[in-house]
């Protein structure tokens, strides 16, 4: 399963569990339609996405090459519209997971707001004409340029994070003469079941404000008593790569009961409610995702028991998936460079690319799913880790994996649900270039994001 394999820390590659290997799959060349986007199909037995080949996207494009399947994107983007929306949510798509000019464009047309959590993230939202009125902005060490610009620019949402924020948002909304609209981030303590790394409402870290402590209470009065901010409601996000209701069943009803305790001592009714993102997709075909109408049928029951209970009106629901939209709708094509076998052990299939365009597996033990994409191979299964260019050995890809017992440089290999997290979390590392992102749909290709050059590298080095 892919919740995260390994406990949180630093680890080695060479220290890392030694698990049985898995049993070889029966079809090496299928495509888990749990994992693959939509499209993915094998033509002449050459992997095809958005009815365009491997190998000529690799032939257009370089390797590696990130490959998004628009129609997957918009459909789960749609998905959520339409369970959320459907019973009055709005839906934030979490920008952080993947965020293109053509991104923000594909959630802006499927009727999403967005969420940004960085003047960077603003900036390309503002860039590809993104109405500002349905922006949410994070962050837990917004800068006051940052500030500034959501201000200015009109920004629907600040979510803010702490007592030093709240100050400094009210002395440049005050200098400004704006009133900006602003939830609270309260941490539930909820303790998700998930990464140590990705987990966010347990008390000790560093997002929100703690409602064990009474600083989310602090935080409330203080700014029902500004005169320039306005607080609309409360935002909890419990973390990320969530398999189980439980945890978002809990921080629900502990936000609900909260805003019902506002609406009651503080005499102040909250109209909105942001519960976050986090839920979790299939990486490997194990993997059980819960739907997007699954989720919202029963967080929207619990809000409105316990806010009839509480003897307030519902507010309304928002929620902010990221990774749940883009992850699967993205692949990442390799090109194979060596394959070396460490006699008695596995085989290293080294590809061009690495820990700079998916740090995810170093970093939390994340599992991916891999095939050979330019062909298939009648040849036997061999173990496999894929693994990436970087100097460092860590610096795997796929720790676990079947591929064909004739794999050769030169072939092309595709690894699943590299759509979220992955060139968002991109480095230069070993001054690797980062890859292109090319959107397919029906047949056809284009960039949406051009690859880095050496050049491009250069640019910023001033000698
Ligand atoms: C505040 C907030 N909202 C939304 C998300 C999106 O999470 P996910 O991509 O897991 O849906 C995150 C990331 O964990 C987050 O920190
Ligand atoms: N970057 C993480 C998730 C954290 C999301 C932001 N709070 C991942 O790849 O799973």
């Amino acid at each position: 399963m892919s919740r995260y394999a390994h406990p949180a820390g630093p680890r080695h590659a060479d220290v890392l569990p030694e698990e049985h290997p898995p049993a070889p799959p029966e079809d090496l060349h299928e495509l888990d339609p749990r994992v693959w986007p939509g499209s993915a199909q094998r033509v002449d037995g050459e992997l095809a996405l958005g009815g365009v080949g491997a190998a000529a996207l690799a032939a257009e494009y370089g390797t590696p090459l990130f490959v998004l399947d628009e129609a997957e994107f918009r459909r789960r983007a749609r998905d959520y519209k339409e369970a959320f929306g459907g019973i009055g949510a709005d839906v934030y798509y979490a920008g952080k997971a993947l965020l293109t000019k053509a991104v923000a464009k594909w959630v802006h047309e499927e009727g999403l707001k967005l969420d940004v959590c960085s003047g960077g993230e603003l900036s390309v939202a503002l860039a590809a004409g993104f109405p500002a009125a349905d922006l949410g902005m994070h962050g837990n060490n917004k800068s006051e340029a940052e500030l500034v610009r959501a201000l200015e620019a009109g920004v629907g949402r600040i979510v803010v994070d702490s007592f030093d924020e709240i100050d400094r948002l009210e002395r440049l909304a005050a200098e400004r003469g704006l009133k900006p609209s602003v939830l609270v981030r309260v941490t539930t303590g909820v303790e998700a079941h998930t990464h140590e790394f990705v987990a966010t409402a347990h008390d000790d870290q560093k997002f929100g404000l703690a409602l064990s402590t009474g600083a989310a209470e602090r935080a409330v009065r203080r700014l029902i008593d500004s005169p320039h901010i306005d607080l609309v409601g409360l935002h909890s996000h419990i973390g990320s790569q969530i398999f189980d209701t439980a945890g978002f069943e809990v921080a629900a009803r502990r936000v609900a009961e909260f805003l019902a305790r506002i609406h009651t001592e503080l005499g102040v009714t909250l109209s909105e409610l942001d519960l976050g993102g986090g839920l979790g997709i299939a990486y490997v075909p194990g993997d059980a995702p819960l739907t997007p109408k699954a989720i919202a049928e029963n967080l929207v029951s619990i809000v409105s028991r316990e806010c009839r209970a509480g003897g307030l009106p519902v507010p309304r629901i928002a929620v902010e998936p990221g990774r749940a939209i883009a992850g699967p709708a993205g692949v990442t094509l390799y090109r194979v460079g060596t394959v070396k076998d460490v006699e008695g052990i596995r085989t290293y299939v080294s590809v061009d690319g690495g820990m700079s365009d998916n740090i995810r597996t170093a970093l939390y033990g994340a599992e991916y799913t891999c095939v050979l994409a330019s062909r298939v191979s009648g040849a036997e299964p061999m173990l496999s880790r894929l693994v990436g260019k970087h100097c460092e050995s860590g610096d795997i890809i796929v720790n676990d994996l079947y591929l064909p017992g004739d794999l050769r440089p030169g072939d092309l290999v595709a690894v699943a649900a590299t759509g979220a997290y992955c060139y968002s979390m991109a480095s230069n590392y070993n001054h690797l270039p980062r890859p292109a992102i090319a959107a397919v749909r029906d047949g056809a290709s284009r960039t949406i994001v051009r690859r880095e050059t050496e050049e491009d590298l250069l640019r910023l080095d001033e000698g």
